[in-house]
């Protein structure tokens, strides 16, 4: 993979608040499947008298639209809604930020693997605000499938998670979340720099990429994440929606799920995943880049 084109300096703000609008555009897309993805992810195998709740990403888009409404799969949303945007303005933000650490002299192009260097620092950043976002949220997702409404919101999730345990509570499942976050998160953006400037005509500026190149970049990126983060992902979840004392540790996650599934077991849910990424991705990118297009028509100088 050769060297990607220099970006022109943008100031860490605009990277911020266009990450956040990339945020949002990436949940309205993306959360239906997310859900779906989490469910799939959560039930547990049935043994040779039981049957499992949902067959597959259809069957459980079906049974989850015909017992709780489009609602069921908006599911615990708040919890992103208040943590996807920001997380996405400090990822944009981490990723700037790593770039113009990395790249001492302006005039050489950033490389390959200094843009993968960025996009890992910017997967160290988010995990302060995704480790607990996730919890929450993957607690509410799951929590209408066992029957037991024990929690009314991600607030009182949050609440009840620090007044039983405290934050170690509210945080675990931190070092599963930088094992997902911090390889893929670099290759979502290498990815995304590198389709950019390999999508950009000769002789064209890659600030100026077509609408439909910006998703096709986007939806790749988001393709590619995935990829590398599912396994990690699903341990992350099975960890963070168990009950306290289930498991030992990390090794435990994973040999329960290697014994009990096999190694299939570390790609479940791989369907949604996969339908989710390319669309929200897409959103997500072409949100950030058209506002930071208005953003420098606002503020040139800034
Ligand atoms: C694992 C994850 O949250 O991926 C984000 C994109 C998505 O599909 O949600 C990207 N990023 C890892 C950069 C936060």
């Amino acid at each position: 993979m050769g060297d990607t084109a220099r970006d022109p300096h943008i100031s860490p703000v605009k990277n911020f608040v266009a990450g956040g609008v990339g945020g949002a555009c990436l949940l309205f897309a993306g959360h239906p499947l997310d859900t779906i993805k989490v469910r799939l992810q959560t039930q547990h195998k049935a043994s040779c008298s039981q049957k499992v709740l949902y067959t597959g990403t259809l069957d459980c888009f079906r049974k989850t639209l015909s017992r709780e409404g489009v609602l069921g799969l908006y599911k615990g949303m708040g919890a992103p809604l208040a943590g996807v945007a920001p997380m996405m303005a400090v990822s944009f933000f981490g990723f700037g930020l790593g770039k113009q650490l990395l790249q001492s002299d302006p005039s050489v192009p950033i490389t390959s693997a200094q843009t993968f260097l960025a996009g890992t620092l910017a997967g160290v950043f988010t995990t302060v605000i995704v480790a607990p976002g996730e919890r929450i949220k993957c607690l509410l997702q799951v929590q209408s499938i066992s029957g037991q409404l024990k929690y009314a919101g991600p607030v009182d999730c949050a609440v009840k998670l620090y007044k039983q345990h405290g934050m170690r509570s509210v945080y675990k499942g931190t070092v599963l979340t930088l094992i997902r976050d911090v390889p893929s998160t670099g290759l979502y953006f290498l990815t995304y720099e590198y389709l950019k400037n390999v999508l950009t005509p000769e002789g064209e500026s890659v600030d100026r990429l077509s609408t439909p190149r910006i998703l096709l970049a986007g939806g790749t990126a988001g393709i590619v994440n995935w990829a590398v983060a599912l396994p990690p992902d699903v341990l992350k979840s099975n960890f963070q929606t168990a009950a306290d004392g289930r498991y030992s540790g990390l090794a435990d996650v994973l040999q329960t799920l290697l014994r009990e599934e096999g190694a299939r077991g570390l790609y479940k849910g791989l369907s949604a995943v996969m339908l989710r990424a390319f669309p929200a991705n897409a959103a997500c990118f072409l949100g950030f880049e058209v506002a930071l297009k208005c953003l420098n028509r606002l503020a040139p100088n800034w």
